[in-house]
């Protein structure tokens, strides 16, 4: 059988991942950690582009991988315009966008960016697969309640889908046979509607939606939101960091760790108890509006991402949901794998790459 090697680069708000996998073996994996000193020099995600690359070049030199032997690689795609599910061959278009920062900011946008440059000195290809845009809400989940406004999907798509695959399998299925609520519980949380393998509904869980996480405030009360906008107390920036990066947990103990939380919590801190139960409860209640997305005909709740390691968080979200359908916890992610394998049926022939326009 012939050997493809693909590397995958996933650049995070702190680190950058990075994997090689020889077919479907991983055979080199490192989450390279980045300081906040180290990031303050850049003023744009995008001026942080060559620093990102050269750190991933010493790593793979230092672990002695031979680029040439490289087939293609695969980055996580960054906040692109709107684009169904699957993979992209990087393009001009694609490229323009993300070093623009089209749709925003998000250190994923260096995926596609710095997987393109690496491919080309390789002469190979470099692609994006299942970026945090994907969109496929159905006409009715686009409304916002005011024409000045529209939901806009932006989640975990890369993990979501993987991991719905992966049940799937699990349960003798195709994704697309089956109707799945996936709540990925990260930094971030998002809570997707999965009809049979199109997402028809989801919270935005970059941008002031759905329930809040250990650095997002999720939906705030509206009203309070506009008073505190025209307090003269806060610019735009700090309103901003209110809703992603200082929100959640962050905003309410100083600290993104749910570990941390969870420790207190169970060290008899009550505040700790009731702040870790809050978040819980609008998980659980996030699912819920997905079970009557789906009509109530669920076949699987998924629990996924850092936080589902937690059982405290995983039992109150199971109490509040469970009579919906099977719980099933998947903890931690997954996406360097989920790159790859992307990667490898493209370069099987499996699924044809897409085009960014
Ligand atoms: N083993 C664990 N037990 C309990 N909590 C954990 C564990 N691992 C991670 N967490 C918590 O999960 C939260 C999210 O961590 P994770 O690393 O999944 O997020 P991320 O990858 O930075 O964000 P995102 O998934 O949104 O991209 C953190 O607050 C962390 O404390
Ligand atoms: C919402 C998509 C990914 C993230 O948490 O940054």
């Amino acid at each position: 059988m012939e050997c493809y090697k693909i590397l995958a680069i996933n650049p995070g708000s702190t680190s950058t991942k990075i994997a090689v996998f020889a077919n479907d073996e991983n055979i080199f994996l490192k989450n390279i950690k980045h300081s906040a000193d180290e990031l303050k020099p850049f003023a744009t995600i995008a001026d942080q582009f060559s620093f990102r690359k050269e750190v991933i070049l010493k790593e793979l030199g230092i672990a002695g991988i031979d680029l040439k032997s490289i087939t293609a690689v695969v980055g996580r795609g960054g906040l692109l315009k709107p684009i169904e599910s699957g993979v992209y061959e990087v393009n001009e278009a694609m490229k323009a966008d993300l070093r623009n920062g089209l749709m925003g900011e998000h250190a994923s946008n260096l995926g596609g960016l710095i997987a393109d440059d690496i491919a080309k000195e390789l002469g190979a290809k470099a692609y994006i697969a299942d970026p945090v845009v994907v969109d496929e809400l159905q006409p009715v989940a686009r409304f916002a309640g005011h024409p000045l406004f529209s939901r806009i999907s932006i989640f975990h798509a890369l993990n979501q889908k993987a991991i719905a695959r992966t049940y799937a399998k699990s349960v003798g299925k195709n994704y697309e046979d089956l109707n799945l609520i996936i709540a990925h519980l990260g930094g971030g949380v998002s809570v997707g509607a999965h009809e049979k393998g199109r997402v028809i509904d989801v919270n935005n869980a970059l941008d002031g939606e759905g329930p809040f996480s250990p650095e997002r405030s999720g939906t705030l009360p509206a009203g309070q939101l506009a008073k505190l906008c025209f307090s003269g107390k806060y610019t735009y920036e700090e309103v901003r960091k209110i809703i992603n990066g200082k929100g959640g947990l962050v905003g309410f103990t100083g600290s993104n760790d749910a570990y941390e939380l969870e420790m207190k919590a169970v060290n008899g801190d009550a505040e700790a108890k009731l702040l870790q139960d809050a978040m819980s409860y609008n998980i659980g209640k996030w699912i819920g509006t997905m079970i009557s997305v789906l009509k109530g005909k669920v076949d699987g709740i998924i629990l996924t991402g850092g936080m589902a390691h937690n059982p405290f968080i995983v039992d109150y979200v199971k109490d509040m949901v469970s009579f919906a359908a099977p719980v099933v916890v998947y903890p931690g992610e997954d996406e360097m794998a989920a790159l790859a394998m992307n990667g490898l049926f493209v370069l099987k022939n499996e699924i044809t790459p897409k085009e960014y326009k």
